[in-house]
């Protein structure tokens, strides 16, 4: 385990708080990539800038904890560390890539006094001639020609200077890298090859990725493990592979059927029908029964609990599988033969 989020709530204040994160937990393992998928609005940009530590007002963390081992196997509380702290906590244990990132680079400074004033700050100690040389060495890495250290952001395409955001959040060699649609405004080949680069990276350099994005055939692709949030919660917690064939809760099973199956083999297209619910309200039961073709009574009245499932992950002893959903729970679920269905509101 490298970072642990437990029971993550987050709040927008207003006259009707926004309640946008409501208990979210999970662990990420050394040198995973975690994908975390959902509907756009569901609350996982919310999720990354709280385990960040980089939300602000109105935001408001009103609970849970979160920590990180770092490879030295000391335990950090990360709600603990004051400004400091964090500033030198972030880029050198953890960073982040956001979607807009290739757009905060300074427009009239080069691209190397970017990367320098990340090591002046964090490796006070390196010589001059040592930050060329590894900037140098980064840019190379993320597939840029070194010489484009003297060079402007304005010079180069969207997709290379998203390459240059991804080299500085590796310049310190963080162990855990979040990252926030990184490759969404750009068009799919280059998208593609970021891609293919940054699980180059990763094997090479082993740090652990947590990646968000609402395209769940992509998350399929790239993540070991996948946490797909509904409404502010993890609905299913579960090994990426299996996922795809196996989802136990009818939002990620409904999700699938969005998008072409990734072999290739054609079928019907269908989203799913209605829209999420407005995070300002609480209404009883799950938070997914109005859309849910196989909602039953129950679903309406009582919330669901995230229940470990007994499914296999083959080769994968650690693994575990969560959902929340009461088909899945022997306390809720209608007996067989019973009739499921009472027919989706519409
Ligand atoms: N500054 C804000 N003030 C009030 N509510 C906000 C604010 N930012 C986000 N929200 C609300 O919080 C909820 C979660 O938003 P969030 O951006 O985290 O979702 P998301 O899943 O990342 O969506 P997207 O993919 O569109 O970014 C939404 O209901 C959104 O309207």
């Amino acid at each position: 385990m490298v970072l642990r989020a437990r029971d993550i709530r987050v709040e927008y204040d207003g006259e009707r708080p926004t309640r946008a994160v409501r208990g979210v937990s999970f662990e990420l393992r050394r040198g995973e990539v975690l994908g975390i998928a959902g509907e756009s609005g569901c609350g996982k940009s919310t999720l990354a800038y709280a385990v960040t530590r980089m939300l602000k007002p109105p935001a408001r963390m009103t609970g849970g904890s979160l920590t990180f081992r770092t490879r030295e196997g000391e335990e950090i509380d990360l709600l603990s560390l004051d400004e400091e702290g964090l500033r030198s906590f972030r880029w050198t244990r953890l960073s982040m890539v956001f979607q807009s990132a290739m757009n905060a680079l300074n427009p009239v400074t080069t691209i190397g006094r970017q990367f320098g004033d990340i090591f002046r700050a964090h490796r006070p100690e390196m010589e001059k001639e040592e930050r060329v040389r590894r900037t140098r060495d980064l840019l190379e890495m993320v597939g840029i020609d070194a010489e484009r250290i003297n060079g402007y952001p304005h010079e180069l395409s969207g997709g290379m200077r998203q390459r240059v955001v991804i080299a500085m959040a590796l310049a310190l060699e963080p162990e855990v890298v979040i990252m926030d649609e990184p490759t969404t405004a750009l068009d799919v080949v280059v998208q593609r090859e970021i891609l293919d680069e940054v699980e180059r990276l990763r094997e090479e350099l082993g740090f652990s990725v947590i990646f968000i994005t609402h395209d769940l055939g992509l998350l399929l692709e790239i993540s070991d493990r996948l946490a797909v949030m509904y409404a502010g919660e993890i609905i299913e917690y579960a090994p990426a592979e299996e996922l795809a064939t196996q989802a136990a809760h009818p939002y990620t099973q409904g999700l699938l059927r969005s998008f072409p199956d990734l072999t290739g083999v054609r079928r019907e297209l269908r989203g799913i029908p209605g829209s999420p619910p407005d995070l300002r309200t609480e209404p009883p039961g799950c938070a997914f029964a109005d859309r849910c073709e196989q909602a039953f009574d129950v679903c309406r009245s009582i919330a669901p609990r995230l229940l470990e499932l007994d499914r296999r992950e083959p080769g994968r002893p650690a693994g575990r599988w969560t959902a929340a959903c009461h088909l899945n729970d022997p306390d809720h679920r209608p007996a067989a033969g019973a009739p499921t269905t009472e027919g989706r509101q519409s």
